[in-house]
């Protein structure tokens, strides 16, 4: 089986590209390396190019006629960024995004798993796909729109959708082939690790949220088990959206049960042995509480659960902080 995946050469493509070649699966990978690694293509069947070029993705279809579904993970992440750039935030996530859609109808590829967020999502416990929207961001809002279209979609046409929305992925490939990019992390567990390397104490941002001990909960998830929950939406792709399922269904993905920032320090603090000093700040601007799912969903139509804890996730994220600049050349 092959399939398509833009953006398959960041971080979460690249890893999901890893367990599909662990799969017998044949990953074909579209992507324009404005933050992915040419490292993370080697290979592999790589095209270079933008999403939206549909020269481009006419070729790939002629090349591979036989391309069972489209997994869509091009997009800009970055939310302080897309504060200072709008309008390049809904170019990528939106407008290239749509053309990549109708690239896909033209091709007769009517399979797409799309790379959703939670970032969609207000701040609470046990967040089902059925909770209201509140996307904060531009990011966040792209990816509320983006999803909107997409449903919008499926409606007029025969493209079938499963979003999978993705709460805060940790970790790294086992086989430590891919993982993090950046040098200069600014989520919650890059910083510790970077924090913990220089011997300087963490920044708790907030203390006094409205959680079980006043700091940010998040509900941090393996990349390796969400790159098993897009093969098994390949796989299932077929039974979970057939008639008269519906034609768009998003899926939540995270462990379920949320961890605070002061529960990822003493996580943090088991795998390493070792104390971490921490100490307390302000909160980041724009911040929120945060949330965590209810994934029932996932379970049920996916038979799919994490199987990699918190302190598996932060494991491979320092020995992927020990091994990059091996992986990756001009770092
Ligand atoms: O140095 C830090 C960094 C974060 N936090 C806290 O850790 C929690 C998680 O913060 P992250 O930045 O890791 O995660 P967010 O959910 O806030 O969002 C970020 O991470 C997401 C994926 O993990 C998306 O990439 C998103 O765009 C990006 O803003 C929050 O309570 C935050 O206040 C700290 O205490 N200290």
């Amino acid at each position: 089986m092959k399939v398509l995946i833009t953006g398959g050469a960041g971080f979460i493509g690249s890893t999901l590209a890893s367990a599909c070649l662990d799969e017998g699966i044949e990953p074909i990978v579209v992507d324009d390396l404005s933050t992915g690694r040419p490292e993370f293509v080697t290979g592999r069947t790589f095209y270079l190019g933008d999403i939206a070029d549909g020269h481009l993705i006419d070729r790939v279809f002629a090349d591979h006629p036989d391309i069972h579904a489209a997994i869509g993970c091009a997009a800009k992440i970055v939310v302080p960024e897309s504060v200072a750039d709008p309008l390049g935030y809904y170019d990528t996530n939106v407008t290239k995004s749509l053309a990549v859609v109708r690239h896909l109808l033209r091709n007769g590829c009517h399979r797409l798993v799309f790379s959703g967020s939670a970032a969609i999502y207000d701040s609470g416990e046990n967040i089902t796909e059925d909770a209201p929207l509140r996307p904060l961001s531009p990011y966040a809002r792209t990816k509320a729109v983006f999803e909107g279209a997409l449903e919008d979609i499926t409606g007029g046409t025969p493209l079938r959708v499963i979003t999978l929305r993705y709460f805060n992925p940790i970790g790294a490939d086992p086989k430590q082939r891919t993982g993090l990019q950046t040098t200069t992390p600014t989520h919650a567990l890059g910083v510790m690790i970077d924090r913990y390397r220089a011997g300087e104490p963490y920044p708790v941002t907030g203390a006094d949220w409205p959680t079980r001990d006043g700091s940010g909960v998040r509900d941090y998830v393996h990349v390796w088990d969400l790159a098993a929950a897009h093969l098994a939406a390949v796989r299932r792709f077929d039974e979970v959206t057939a008639e008269p399922g519906p034609r768009y269904l998003p899926i939540n993905l995270g462990s379920g049960t949320g961890s605070t920032v002061f529960e990822l320090i003493a996580a943090f603090e088991e795998v390493t042995g070792e104390p971490l000093a921490h100490h307390i700040t302000d909160a980041r601007p724009g911040d929120v509480a945060g949330a965590y799912p209810n994934i029932d969903r996932a379970r049920t139509l996916l038979g799919w659960s994490p199987t990699r804890t918190l302190q598996d996730g932060i494991a491979d994220a320092l020995a992927w902080n020990a091994n990059r600049a091996t992986v990756l050349r001009d770092e």
